[in-house]
């Protein structure tokens, strides 16, 4: 788990050699990985009573009990390649040449008849509850018991051991599941596009992630989606556009979300059926398991295992939203169904990187000011509850142990402010947080307004004056966008002022080196910089052409910016700079698809 330490340390592009696999000749044949399915979810957690063995289960129904329903997905027809993880494939050892062959392609387009042997030919789809920023809800569930949400349009099929690690692997988009109430279960290609991009970036950027493993594309079937007109400024999606439908499939060590602890937490609590208990506590073990085994001590007993699980996850999570703000990332909708209980981002649809700077960001038209960019430590606090109150009936009868996790659980915002103050001073070259002067460059960086990755970036050469970082401020006085009554336009010079006393504080700063064992240069502190603030970060005006382009069959623009956004701390060709290193031009604030969408599925 990569965490916001101090500055020496704060390097976090991965290590590419730790992702390559030992001398183990690569995968080349489903055949070949079969011999790595191990399905510890199916074999160990409970199966719903009421399921079909066969999986053939596409109605919405209310599912009472058990941890998985086993679910046949539905395949996309006509599969067509749209891209794989090379950087994934390598990491599981899988050959690249596997993702474009027949079975692979038929298995992970959603067509289990022909896996091979032990291989299982039905996939399972899993239920779990709800919380929007801390408050139990079961109005969204058709049933309103709560009973008959979860996996609506994601079916796992496979679970496998691959380089010593165990990963499951999960389709989106790939059809109906008991819990998919009443809609299509489908995927469309644009946002399949968005999130096959989106993960293999956070990663490349050294955030934990659920992964890509692959995505196709049906080239005969299409569904109806709300979506924008050309040039719409309207919030809300204005007409119904037909999209290719398509299925990625994404890699976790599991797929368990805080919603699905709560979901059985829920059923303890009203003791809706005699083993829910029980269902409770082996659900929390099995995510020790698949997410903790190696930090918790498997031979503890049950209670001091919660009790860690509970401060491994708080630190995980603290560090994971550091790391969001980090990079200018804002999740749009972090619900309890789409917070992972192993600590990683997942669930890539209301989510945008932050182009002008604006703490109240937030793309998703849906996710309110509680998701916006700088309140999600407190949208994550509220999901910490939700998990420490699902733990709570487990240890009701453990007094001590009990009030510990109330502790850890009060413990939060300290924590997170901790995470927050290391990860502002390693922006900012520092190796001590300093209140004042992150404080006054967070509005000035409001106020002016400047680039958020842009001028991370700027700032890390460590400029002598204002000039350079000024590449990074938006500058139009067309009245629109993030220009509209700020500094810029009403009191440049002040602004200047602002910014040159701010810059001659920061610099007094570095040069002390306070809190460094040993000075460091400022090539030093410059390389440290550029190793935290990315240059290049995925905006959603980069990826709206690479999915139209790819509507129309050309995947050439997915495979750029694939490439690109796989090395974003890089300086890459001066090509790549021209195109990717840019403020947002001023005619894409605002249009509905570009700045921000309703509709993320
Ligand atoms: N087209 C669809 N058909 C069936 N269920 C859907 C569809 N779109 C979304 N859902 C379900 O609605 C719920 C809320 O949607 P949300 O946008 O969070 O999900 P998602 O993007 O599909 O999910 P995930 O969290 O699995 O990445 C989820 O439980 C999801 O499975
Ligand atoms: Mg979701």
């Amino acid at each position: 788990m990569q965490h916001v330490t101090a500055p020496e340390q704060a390097s976090w592009p991965q290590d590419a050699s730790r992702e390559h696999p030992s001398e183990v000749a690569p995968i080349t044949t489903l055949d070949e990985l079969a011999e790595h399915a191990s399905y510890s979810l199916v074999e160990s957690l409970q199966c719903d009573p009421n399921a079909t063995e066969d999986g053939v289960d596409h109605a919405p129904r209310q599912v009472f009990s058990g941890h998985y329903v086993p679910v046949n997905p539905t395949p996309i027809p006509n599969p067509e390649y749209v891209a794989h993880s090379k950087t994934l494939f390598r990491e599981l050892g899988l050959d690249d040449s596997l993702a474009r062959s027949a079975d692979f392609m038929a298995l992970f387009s959603g067509d289990l008849t022909r896996v091979p042997h032990p291989m299982r030919k039905v996939g399972w789809a899993c239920g779990y509850a709800l919380s929007i920023y801390g408050n139990e809800f079961y109005q969204q569930c058709p049933f309103q018991t709560g009973n008959g949400y979860g996996d609506g349009r994601a079916v796992s099929v496979l679970e496998a051991v691959l380089n010593g690690k165990r990963r499951e692997m999960q389709l989106k988009g790939g059809g109906r599941t008991p819990y998919c109430r009443g809609a299509d279960g489908r995927a469309v290609l644009r946002s399949s596009v968005r999130e096959f991009l989106a993960q293999e970036h956070m990663h490349a950027l050294g955030v934990p992630t659920s992964r890509s493993l692959s995505l196709y594309v049906s080239k005969t079937e299409q569904v109806q989606r709300p979506w924008y007109s050309e040039g719409s400024h309207s919030e809300d999606p204005d007409i119904l556009v037909q999209n290719p439908v398509a299925i990625s499939t994404r890699v976790a060590p599991s797929f368990i979300r805080v919603g699905q602890l709560e979901l059985f937490a829920r059923r303890a609590r009203k003791q809706e059926h005699p083993r829910a208990m029980e269902e409770l506590e082996q659900l929390v073990l099995h995510l020790i398991d698949r997410e903790y085994s190696g930090e918790i001590d498997p031979a503890l007993g049950t209670g001091e295992k919660i009790v860690r699980l509970a401060r491994l996850f708080r630190g995980r999570l603290t560090s994971l939203i550091a790391n969001w703000i980090r990079v200018g990332y804002c999740q749009g909708n972090f619900n309890s169904d789409n917070c992972a209980a192993g600590g990683f981002t997942l669930d890539y649809g209301p989510f945008g990187f932050c182009d002008a700077f604006d703490p109240a960001f937030q793309p998703w038209t849906g996710g309110g000011q509680h998701f916006a960019f700088l309140n999600q430590p407190a949208a994550a606090e509220r999901n910490f509850h939700s998990f420490c109150s699902a733990l709570q009936p487990l240890l009701e009868s453990d007094h001590t142990r009990l009030k510990q996790l109330i502790d850890i659980e009060r413990g939060f915002s300290s924590a997170m402010q901790s995470e927050l103050e290391q990860m502002w001073a390693a922006k900012l070259g520092l190796s001590d947080f300093n209140e004042p002067l992150v404080r006054e460059l967070l509005s000035l960086m409001a106020h002016t307004p400047v680039d958020y990755t842009l001028f991370f970036r700027e700032l890390s050469a460590i400029p002598d004056d204002i000039t350079p970082l000024k590449n990074s401020f938006y500058t139009e006085a067309d009245g629109t966008g993030p220009v509209r009554n700020s500094m810029v336009a009403t009191d440049p010079e002040g602004m200047n002022k602002r910014w040159t006393e701010w810059l001659a504080q920061w610099h007094s700063l570095i040069d002390s080196g306070t809190g460094d064992a040993t000075p460091r240069s400022r090539e030093d502190i410059a390389r440290q910089m550029k190793r935290t603030n990315p240059k290049y970060s995925l905006r959603e005006w980069f990826v709206v052409p690479a999915y139209q382009q790819a509507m129309n069959g050309d995947y050439s623009r997915v495979h750029e910016l694939q490439d690109v956004m796989t090395q974003p701390y890089d300086e890459q060709s001066s090509v790549v700079e021209e195109k990717y290193y840019r403020l947002k031009p001023a005619q894409y604030f605002g249009a509905g698809g570009w700045s921000h969408y309703s509709c993320s599925s």
